[in-house]
């Protein structure tokens, strides 16, 4: 659908159809103009998620579902703001610019979840197009660019881009895109996305630079702001916050991008559905309190892990080896955490002694969840793949919601007991890990009759 030129009579026309629903008081065409840097924020972050002006000819105070495929015309010359609900529906038109402002971009663009938002950015690709992108990765990323590999003819780097150098080594003019988690699932390593923007742009400043925000959301972190051309994340996670809906959001500030980008889900047809569109708009209001909660109670959880022994990774504790580099570029520690335990059958164990935890793949939910990624959310990266890049088979993944942090403890605490992850003492306990023994025998702790190295049945 093409915008028309502001003067025109269809554009005039358009103006007359489009006062009986005059969202955010702006006409919405499928291709919003820059307005000013940042899509005119004005406020803190977290006003700016609840602040929108929604105007419709009943005062509706929240954007209405506007569930239909088609919307009458003006004339057969067009002349109206929307035709087809593929090519553009005021539900999303209104999500996609209260997503814009959130995100720093000048565009934003929704579909139906966090992997055809990837296919749509891979569709800028051609045979013969060099991608640079990490080793540690989610499983579904690792699967589609495996795809276009060996269908498209499209080559892909697999390097530690957590490492400047392993980037800046492969890296030529032929580089078409470097693709970026921070922090990754489920390795939680950080990536240097200034860095590596500057250094892609100069080998070829046609290249983009994708970076994957799901673990983190706009709320703690913007990409755009530090050299990033795309940014994407799943909308089923922290955005919506209920593992309610399946989204997928790509936000941009390069008009010409932007316009690619929109050409792709008009012509395959993955935009997010007008019912979706209105539950991610309600669900991001609520991003910032919810965050907030679930990063404090991450943080308690991963100081209570690594106080017993456990090795955690987590970018909010200070034995991150890349804590300072984080916090360079980020607001927050977001709540995933992983920790090892050694033993896939101890790690098997503690998942299935947790009861508040519930064993789920996903994150970014009120709910806490427990997994073990290299049997579920990864599992679609092979065994050999997974040895080669160094994922540990017994790693447990925790994805914190917003219950009480005592309760998340306690619940824990009696899995890892249940499992025979630790050892009592009479201070407390400690894990079974040469971390925790040395944490024991530095506090004078000695076992107490109910040790519990043995395996229970969960
Ligand atoms: C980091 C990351 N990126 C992208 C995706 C894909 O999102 P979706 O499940 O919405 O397709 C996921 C999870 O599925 C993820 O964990
Ligand atoms: N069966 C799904 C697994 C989805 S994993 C969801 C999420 N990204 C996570 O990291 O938990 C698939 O094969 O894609």
């Amino acid at each position: 659908m093409s915008t028309p030129n502001s003067d025109s009579p269809a554009a005039q026309a358009a103006k007359k159809v489009f006062s009986r629903l005059d969202l955010d008081g702006h006409h919405l065409p499928p291709s919003p103009a820059p307005s000013s840097p940042h899509n005119g924020r004005r406020y803190a972050l977290a006003t700016e998620l609840v602040y929108t002006e929604t105007k419709d000819q009943y005062g509706a105070s929240s954007i209405p579902i506007y569930q239909s495929a088609t919307f009458k015309q003006s004339s057969s010359n067009g002349g109206s703001e929307y035709d087809y609900t593929r090519s553009g529906n005021p539900t999303r038109t209104h999500l996609e610019r209260h997503l814009a402002k959130i995100m720093n971009a000048n565009r934003c663009l929704t579909v139906s979840s966090g992997m055809g938002a990837l296919d749509v950015i891979t569709r800028l690709l051609k045979p013969g197009d060099e991608v640079i992108t990490g080793d540690d990765l989610y499983g579904g990323t690792n699967r589609l660019l495996t795809y276009l590999k060996n269908n498209q003819g499209v080559i892909v780097h697999h390097v530690d881009t957590t490492n400047v150098d392993s980037v800046r080594n492969i890296i030529t003019p032929k580089t078409a895109m470097v693709l970026l988690e921070t922090p990754t699932n489920p390795l939680i390593k950080i990536c240097d996305i200034p860095t590596i923007a500057r250094i892609t742009h100069e080998a070829n400043e046609k290249a983009v630079v994708v970076v994957d925000n799901t673990m983190l959301s706009p709320m703690l972190f913007n990409p755009l702001d530090v050299g990033a051309d795309i940014v994407y994340e799943s909308g089923t996670k922290y955005l919506s916050g209920h593992h309610d809906i399946m989204a997928g959001v790509i936000a941009v500030n390069d008009t010409e991008l932007g316009d690619k980008l929109y050409f792709t889900i008009n012509a395959t047809g993955c935009g997010l559905s007008p019912n979706d569109s209105f539950l991610l708009m309600r669900g991001v209001k609520t991003l910032a309190i919810r965050m907030e909660k679930q990063q404090a109670n991450a943080q308690r959880i991963a100081e209570f892990l690594e106080s017993h022994g456990f090795k955690v990774r987590y970018p909010g504790l200070k034995s991150h080896p890349q804590y300072d580099l984080h916090w360079s570029m980020a607001r927050g520690a977001g709540a995933v955490l992983s920790f090892e335990t050694g033993d896939v059958a101890l790690s098997e164990r503690i998942v299935e002694a947790a009861r508040l935890w519930g064993i789920s793949v996903s994150f970014g939910c009120v709910n806490s969840l427990i997994s073990m990624p290299c049997r579920m959310s990864h599992a679609s990266i092979d065994a050999k793949t997974r040895a080669e890049r160094q994922m540990p088979e017994d790693i447990i993944r925790l994805c914190v919601g917003i219950e009480d942090a005592d309760d998340l403890i306690d619940d824990l605490s009696r899995a890892l007991v249940q499992a025979g992850a630790v050892t009592l003492t009479i201070d407390g306990f400690h894990a079974n890990t040469a971390e925790g023994a040395a944490a024991a025998a530095a506090a004078g702790s000695e076992a107490t009759e109910t040790t519990t190295t043995a395996a229970p049945s969960a």
